[in-house]
């Protein structure tokens, strides 16, 4: 059934929805039924009008005085998102990140579910990593037509991964999340999103640098700082 989803939010606000969403599931475990736009906004690093700006994609949802319904903005921010059906997700290269990846149990509840785990090395095919069989990687596109996997994430080795990539969107993927440390090219129609933690560590040691020379711009309390995900862009090279 297809999602009532607006397809004209901008990228970056969708990253914050998402952080608004991890958030709010947060709120829901602690039996918290409602939050004013200021708790969710200092809880989200972001400031209240940006919040307000960015939950207007939904339409109406606050009460005034009252804040927002914990579980009602979570189901629209989960609708939203996509999120409201499990996707099936493929993992190609099940060594370090991949099986920690695999391994982790927080994405089932955020509606992404590891189905297959693909490589090549003859010690890793056949093992099991969380709970599945990893299959070698020649089957990866029979693994993908029985497994309608929609989500491929790459964990390979950088010099593998474009090839990797190519064989996965032949198959039907149309969406690619890549963690090696390379600028996968993709036709038309296919979203890639990179992950690279040391871009990440590069920004924070940027600004360390920047604290250091100008002390007086410590601020006490200061709220984190959410910048949008990784760069992406809907199709070419990234
Ligand atoms: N994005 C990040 O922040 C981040 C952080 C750590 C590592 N990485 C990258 O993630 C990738 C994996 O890192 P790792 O430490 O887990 O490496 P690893 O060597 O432990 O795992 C790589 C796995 O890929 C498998 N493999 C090799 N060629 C393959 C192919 N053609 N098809 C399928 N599987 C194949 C290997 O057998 C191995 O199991 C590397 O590219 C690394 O640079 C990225």
């Amino acid at each position: 059934m297809p999602e009532s989803r607006p397809r004209n939010i901008p990228e970056a606000t969708v990253a914050r929805l998402a952080v608004y969403l991890r958030v709010l599931a947060g709120l829901a475990d602690d039996g918290r039924s409602h939050v004013s736009s200021g708790e969710l906004a200092t809880a989200a690093g972001v400031n209240p009008a940006g919040l307000r700006k960015d939950l207007s994609h939904l339409g109406p949802c606050g009460v005034r005085g009252v804040g927002y319904s914990v579980a009602s903005l979570r189901d629209r921010l989960t609708e939203t998102l996509g999120g409201a059906r499990s996707r099936p997700c493929v993992l190609v290269g099940v060594g370090r990140l991949g099986s920690a990846l695999a391994d982790y149990s927080g994405f089932p509840g955020r509606g992404f579910e590891f189905v297959a785990l693909l490589d090549t090395d003859p010690a890793t095919v056949g093992s099991s990593v969380a709970g599945l069989t990893v299959a070698p990687v020649a089957e990866l596109e029979t693994v993908v037509a029985e497994t309608r996997a929609s989500i491929g994430v790459i964990t390979t080795p950088a010099e593998v991964a474009q090839s990797v990539c190519d064989r996965l969107v032949a198959v039907g993927v149309r969406s690619i999340l890549n963690f090696a440390p390379v600028a996968l090219a993709v036709p038309a129609g296919v979203d890639v999103r990179k992950v690279d933690l040391s871009v990440e560590l590069q920004v924070l040691a940027f600004l360390d640098q920047q604290r250091d020379s100008t002390p007086s711009a410590v601020e006490p309390n200061r709220v984190e700082r959410v910048r949008p995900l990784p760069s992406t862009a809907r199709a070419g090279v990234r």
